[in-house]
């Protein structure tokens, strides 16, 4: 799976990469096996978040550098907005939970957490600490989407959360972070950004953020 130099190489520094896209939440929507009540807490609170990490990325379009970037970034809030929370939205009409419902539930605080660590990344930060905060969210799911795809059992009652993530509209959102991540990386630090100071920064917000997306999954508990 590669979504770009930059990516891959943070990705490899990220101690918690593993835990994060093999945990056992995700294990067990591979296998079937995750109770309905632990997804649908996780996906109310899933929810919440999204709203948080399309401001994110919004904030990520005040932050940009030129058009281009602007572009692409806006270009994620729309798949957020319009593409990914339909998913969670028609799953918890499904099993009876409308969308006021969703709004009335209090966020979890590693929920809190989260949005916030990134909201602030890119408040107190420029594009490239927020870009480093938000990559693990967006290219790990695209990760996991994947994965899943290939080795889910075929009968997983998990098939919906597992396309979305793997459909096309979801990989090229990928595909397309990953490439803007190279780009402000290249613009900003030249072609040896390793040798720049920033460089440890930025994996340490990238794995910080991998960090919280481990304690994410805790939310899923029936
Ligand atoms: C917690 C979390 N991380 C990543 C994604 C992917 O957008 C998501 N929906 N939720």
């Amino acid at each position: 799976m590669s979504y770009g130099r930059t990516f891959t190489e943070w990705r490899a520094q990220a101690p918690d990469w593993d835990a994060y896209t093999r945990h056992p939440f995700v294990q067990g929507m591979a296998d079937g096996s995750l109770p309905r009540d632990a997804f649908l807490n996780y996906l109310v609170q899933d929810y919440l978040f999204l709203i948080h990490f399309a401001r994110a990325w919004a904030l990520a379009v005040v932050k940009a550098g030129d058009l281009d970037e602007m572009r692409a970034c806006s270009a994620v809030v729309h798949t957020l907005i319009d593409h990914e929370m339909a998913l969670h939205v028609e799953t918890c009409a499904a099993a009876g939970i409308d969308t006021n419902a969703m709004l009335a539930t209090p966020e979890a605080l590693t929920n809190i957490a989260y949005t916030r660590y990134v909201l602030d990344a890119g408040l107190s930060g420029d594009f490239l600490d927020l870009l480093a905060a938000l990559m693990p969210c967006v290219l790990g799911y695209g990760e996991i989407g994947s994965r899943l795809a290939a080795e889910a059992a075929p009968d997983t009652p998990y098939r919906d959360w597992i396309d979305t993530y793997a459909g096309p509209e979801y990989q090229a959102a990928c595909h397309s972070a990953g490439e803007l991540l190279d780009r402000a990386i290249a613009k900003r630090l030249g072609n040896a950004p390793q040798s720049s100071p920033r460089w440890a920064t930025l994996g340490d917000r990238f794995a910080t953020a991998t960090r919280l997306e481990v304690g994410f999954w805790g939310l899923g508990r029936a």
